[in-house]
């Protein structure tokens, strides 16, 4: 920090959308400007071990800045070229990887303790159904119409594991109820950005992992989160584009009852849950929190409503998969024809239109939403017969 910047590096940084390779360094550096700040992207290799490094220069101090970096990073392999995309997230492509593999985005975050703060996401070909954050006072059947749906479409569907510091009860086991987690490692893993959100409920800590909700994306499934309000809220303020809808109990007797019939926790934790039941029930009221209120009254009733909720937001919100199914191409190299397209040459001399106009999510989980079509061979793209 606060080394003066080269000048040379000063003259290779890019404008807005442009290609920034690097001679001096083979394509492995690549400067960015964005606002105030250059962002310097840089692969590298030590000992075989491969790392892509960060660092940013600051036009206003004239210093540099080594930010926090969050986020899944990729891993470097043979160059990469940088784009600024509108004005919100650089693009980065790398070369000599699978396209699976083969596009990153890196944004910048709120700053935390006044320092520098930025985020790697992975780009997705095509997208993902949006993920379904349920939540409810404690005892008003969250589990139970969550676990119904999973049995009834097991391969719709999928289970964001959250980890938590509280005890295990009988019967739940740890990776499929919940991460069961100390508070020591829980912390630490929040400071490093793991979590996409996280609360105190019940005094103990409970969160989700990015790569819980990713994980079931990523296997196709549509995600469904089961955390408490504060979690929904948080969920709201992310990049995560999510349903979510409340689930109430007929009446506080009612939900008293199911709780003390459960039979799973002392008197003093009903006591407990039962207070922090009426905040959640005022709290949820919030305007545009939830986008769906369901009250858990009679079972099978209830539970039809749910899944009548969730096809009308599917028919809302068709999903647009990828026009290409096989996505194991080695993309060798890559040109930026404007902000929003990218051509990419393939083995085999084929090449690729990638199209980032419709992007969806962000960091710190996934970019969705890229599309690829194939076009003509080499020799015809550069006849001027494709669409570029
Ligand atoms: N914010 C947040 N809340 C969670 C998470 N996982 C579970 N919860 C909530 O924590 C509360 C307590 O959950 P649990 O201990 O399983 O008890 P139960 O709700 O009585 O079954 C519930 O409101 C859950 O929705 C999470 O990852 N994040
Ligand atoms: N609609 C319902 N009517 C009666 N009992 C219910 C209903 N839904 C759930 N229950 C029961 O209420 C208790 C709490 O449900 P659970 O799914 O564990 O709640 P949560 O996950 O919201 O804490 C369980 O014993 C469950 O069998």
């Amino acid at each position: 920090m606060g080394e003066e910047v080269p000048e040379s590096m000063l003259n290779s940084s890019v404008e807005k959308l442009s290609v920034a390779y690097d001679s001096e360094s083979a394509g492995y550096r690549t400067s960015t400007n964005f606002g105030d700040k250059m962002y310097v992207v840089e692969g590298s290799e030590y000992r075989g071990k491969s790392s892509v490094n960060v660092t940013i220069f600051d036009h206003l101090t004239r210093s540099w800045i080594i930010p926090t970096v969050l986020g899944l990073k990729p891993v470097h392999v043979g160059g990469h070229s940088a784009v600024l995309l509108n004005n919100d997230r650089i693009s980065i492509v790398k070369k000599d990887s699978m396209l699976d593999d083969s596009i990153w985005f890196l944004e910048e975050q709120k700053k935390v303790l006044g320092s520098e703060v930025v985020a790697w996401s992975k780009g997705v070909i095509g997208n993902a159904p949006k993920p379904i954050v349920i939540s409810g006072p404690s005892g008003v059947g969250k589990g139970t119409l969550i676990s119904k749906l999973m049995k009834e479409f097991p391969t719709t569907y999928g289970f964001s594991v959250s980890h938590t510091t509280r005890a295990p009860r009988e019967r739940e086991l740890d990776g499929v109820h919940y991460h069961f987690t100390d508070r020591i490692s829980m912390e630490k893993d929040i400071r490093d950005g793991k979590f996409l959100e996280f609360a105190s409920v019940h005094e103990n800590l409970y969160g989700t992992s990015i790569e819980a909700v990713e994980v079931v994306t990523d296997s196709g499934k549509r995600c469904i989160l089961d955390i408490d309000v504060q979690g929904a809220r948080s969920v709201r303020a992310s990049s995560l584009d999510a349903i979510f809808v409340f689930i109430c109990p007929p009446s506080f007797e009612e939900l008293e009852k199911r709780l003390r019939a459960r039979a799973t926790e002392a008197e003093e934790q009903i006591q407990k849950r039962l207070r922090n039941a009426r905040a959640e029930l005022d709290e949820a009221k919030s305007p545009g929190l939830f986008d769906h209120v369901l009250v858990n009254d009679e079972l099978e009733l209830s539970y039809d409503n749910l899944k009548k909720l969730i096809a009308s937001d599917e028919i809302a919100n068709p999903l647009h998969r990828s026009t290409m199914k096989n996505l194991k191409v080695l993309v060798s190299d890559v040109e930026v024809k404007t902000d929003k397209t990218f051509l990419l040459h393939c083995d085999d001399n084929d090449q690729l239109f990638l199209d980032i106009s419709y992007l969806k999510g962000g960091a710190p989980g996934r970019t969705r939403g890229l599309d690829v079509y194939p076009i003509e061979p080499l020799g015809d793209a550069v006849n001027g017969s494709t669409q570029l």
